[in-house]
């Protein structure tokens, strides 16, 4: 399985290559623009890059489907503060598979610096006195103790997304 992903973060590019390790794939990593702000504010705005980046990435090249993945941050009806949120989309060039990634709560002393307009990275980074966390174990591994990583936490996204072209449920009737 040939796969373009829209990004050159290699967590990214982790998450793809060990989530979908049964089909063999070999991956390009390809630097595309997501067509959102750089911190996406809304479950939309999330899809909506993550489908942007897919669909380029395709473009740009010799691949049988396009993934892209994108982080967000919402506040969601029913649950109290600012949750990190992600999305991931995967295309062939006419269909469009989109799943949705774990959702966790940010400390509120981080959505306070969000909602003055900072980006989650450089923010978590402040807070655990790291150096670009959002490539290796993200929010998802730092406020978890480990008990996930961003890598596994987008690769359930990817998975899910995945579903429609990976199986025939979805087009037939039930
Ligand atoms: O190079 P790209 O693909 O853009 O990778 P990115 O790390 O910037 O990822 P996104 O654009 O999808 O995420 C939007 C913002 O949210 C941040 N972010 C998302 N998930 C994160 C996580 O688990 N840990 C730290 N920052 C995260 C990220 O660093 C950006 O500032
Ligand atoms: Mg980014």
């Amino acid at each position: 399985m040939k796969l373009a992903v829209g990004s050159t973060n290699p967590v990214k590019v982790d998450a793809v290559e060990r989530t979908l390790a049964r089909y063999e794939p070999t991956v390009t990593a390809v630097n595309v623009d997501s067509g959102v702000s750089e911190q996406p504010w809304s479950i939309e705005e999330t899809v909506t890059g993550a489908e942007n980046r897919a669909r380029r990435a395709l473009a740009a090249a010799d691949a049988d489907y396009g993934v892209g993945l994108e982080g967000g941050v919402a506040r969601l009806d029913g649950t109290p503060g600012l949750s990190l949120i992600m999305w991931a989309a995967v295309t062939d060039g006419e269909r469009v598979g989109r799943g949705g990634g774990p959702t966790l709560r940010l400390p509120d002393g981080v959505a306070a610096r969000l909602d003055d307009g900072a980006e989650l990275g450089p923010v978590m980074d402040d807070l655990l006195g790291t150096e670009n966390v959002a490539e290796s174990d993200g929010a998802a591994g730092a406020l978890t103790d480990g008990l996930t990583d961003r890598a596994d936490a987008l690769g359930e996204a990817v998975a899910c997304a995945f579903g429609p072209f990976v199986t025939p449920y979805y087009d037939v009737d039930a």
